[in-house]
């Protein structure tokens, strides 16, 4: 086909999704993935506790790990109050120019900043070069061995605050190997799991992790 997933669904999404319409750019991606190709959005059912998560914290400086094709900054820039911003790391390139594309599509890119580097790189100059004080949000969708060492990124630059939320992925599918143990075993959180479907399986169960930071600034 020459083309790749990613690049059928940014089509399928032009053709088919309302320009600057945040709802509707979801709502079409959630009707490719269940009628056409699955993709590893943070889908229906995930999705829902991240809104809640967004509309109960009003985050003003949100860190997402891992893009992909932007479904969940989306999802999350689209309940973020008018100063708020997020700023979302996809170390592959194709699918950050996807994700920059789906962005625009949802009218989000004045609230969102795509940035196509290695997380850990761009974590030890949130302060210095991307002007954030503290993170108020932190979602980790990326490799799952990288949730641990990022976190611990995270905690040596000081970038959270009390009631800050971290909030977890595929802590089931595929699993993220030590992070939970961590996570869990650490002070300065308060962790709740919730047993959700695996994006558009209605068959499969995954699990996300919700952690809010009780530690010192
Ligand atoms: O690599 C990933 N990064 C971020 N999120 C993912 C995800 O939500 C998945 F379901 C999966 C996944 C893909 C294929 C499977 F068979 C199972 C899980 C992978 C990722
Ligand atoms: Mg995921």
């Amino acid at each position: 086909k020459g083309t790749t997933r990613e690049q059928r669904a940014l089509k399928y999404l032009k053709e088919h999704a309302r320009q600057g319409d945040p709802d509707s750019v979801l709502e079409t991606f959630d009707e490719f993935c269940r009628t056409q190709e699955w993709a590893m959005n943070a889908a229906e059912e995930k999705g829902d506790i991240l809104d809640e998560i967004v509309r109960e914290l009003q985050p003003t400086t949100c860190l997402e790990l891992g893009t992909y094709c932007g479904y969940s900054a989306v999802r999350i820039a689209r309940n973020l109050s008018p100063s708020a911003r997020l700023i979302t790391i996809e170390v592959n390139p194709d699918y950050a120019a996807v994700a920059r594309e789906v962005v625009k599509l949802a009218g989000l890119q004045d609230k969102i900043e795509v940035i196509n580097l290695d997380s850990a790189d761009v974590i030890r100059e949130l302060k210095t070069k991307y002007d954030v004080t503290k993170l108020d949000l932190v979602f980790l969708d990326h490799w799952k061995y990288l949730y641990i060492r990022d976190i611990k990124l995270i905690e040596e630059e000081k970038l959270l605050k009390k009631g800050s939320v971290v909030f977890a992925d595929n802590v089931i599918i595929p699993g993220a190997p030590g992070y939970l143990e961590y996570i869990r075993g650490s002070k300065n959180y308060k962790s709740t799991f919730y047993s959700v479907h695996f994006e558009y399986m209605d068959d499969m169960k995954d699990g996300v992790e919700k952690s809010v930071y009780i530690g010192d600034e």
